[in-house]
């Protein structure tokens, strides 16, 4: 079964249009990431998918429901971007409470550990840091054991430390067959934690598919070589070549054809040593897919 069906949705506040002409269906058991620079459309999405916005135009299932319905049947756990903790309670007071409201919680111990807070339980909430803040907020996400957990921009105020212990975290969750689909500007977090990302920019899907599909979509390569003292002039009129970056003594040529780039540069009868051809990091495709759209 399809966790989540999205067709042709279309979302606008006022004269803006945030999200346009959006299809999108995410298989049960899936972790996905929404990547996408600011204002891609990426909150205005998960607001649809958990009912706290309903689209314009077509439609939003969440497990063959509408998101309202799949929410009120706690099958839909949602970790958003300010979502305020109750002040004056500990941790496991939060916890307990929050799961306490679902027809089949998570156990407290479980979802203390899950969420790593079982040495903060007895720490007032209001009064953590904002990762472990973050954490509880996760806590509470997954205290029902929804079969579908949003998370939009977990790890935002979070240090690099906290970030590998939060996604560690949200690996175990959806370790038991649980879909998962997380919003983020990190391409390396979509990278480490998605079996499949959805690049969005201007409201659009700019591109679908795993990680090494999505660099190698992006269609750029880079070839270096150890360039010294010689000239960089008519590099950038290379076959294929789209941009050029000398680094100390290393020349970088972005490529669209890394083979025609590499035949002429041997043919311009400059030594070249020590050269490499590269896939274009995840980084540099996101900015080649997200840069003429947003
Ligand atoms: N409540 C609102 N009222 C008016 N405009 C809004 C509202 N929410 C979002 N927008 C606009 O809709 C567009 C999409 O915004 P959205 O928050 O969905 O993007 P995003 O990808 O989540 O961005 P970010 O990474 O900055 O959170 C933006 O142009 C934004 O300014």
């Amino acid at each position: 079964m399809d966790a989540i069906t999205v067709t042709n949705v279309a979302k606008s506040y006022g004269t803006v249009r945030a999200v346009a002409s959006l299809d999108l269906t995410i298989p049960a058991g899936q972790t996905l990431a929404l990547l996408g620079p600011n204002g891609a459309g990426k909150s205005t999405t998960i607001s649809m998918l958990v009912g706290l916005a309903r689209p314009d135009a077509g439609a939003v299932e969440v497990f063959g429901d509408d998101p309202a319905t799949a929410v009120a049947r706690g099958r839909v756990g949602a970790m958003l971007q300010d979502g305020a903790l109750v002040e004056g309670l500990t941790v496991k007071e939060v916890v307990g409470f929050v799961r306490g409201l679902y027809p089949e919680p998570l156990p407290l111990a479980e979802i203390l550990a899950t969420a790593d807070l079982t040495d903060l339980a007895g720490r007032r909430a209001d009064k953590l840091s904002g990762g472990q803040r973050q954490r509880v907020r996760f806590a509470l996400a997954i205290a029902g054991a929804p079969k579908l957990l949003v998370l939009d921009e977990p790890t935002a105020a979070m240090d690099v430390e906290s970030r590998r212990t939060f996604w560690a975290s949200m690996r175990a969750y959806a370790a038991g067959g649980r879909t998962i689909l997380f919003a983020t500007h990190y391409m390396e977090e979509a990278d480490e934690n998605a079996d499949r990302i959805v690049v969005m920019a201007g409201g659009r899907i700019v591109a679908d598919g795993s990680a090494a599909e999505i660099k190698s979509r992006s269609g750029t390569r880079t070839v270096r070589f150890t360039l010294g003292d010689q000239s960089a002039a008519g590099l950038d009129l290379l076959e294929g070549v789209t941009g050029i970056e000398i680094r100390g003594t290393t020349a970088i040529l972005t490529s669209t054809d890394a083979d025609a780039t590499t035949a002429g540069l041997y043919r311009t009868g400059l030594t070249v040593r020590d050269l490499e051809v590269r896939g274009a990091d995840l980084e540099e495709a996101f900015l080649n897919l997200t840069t003429d759209q947003s």
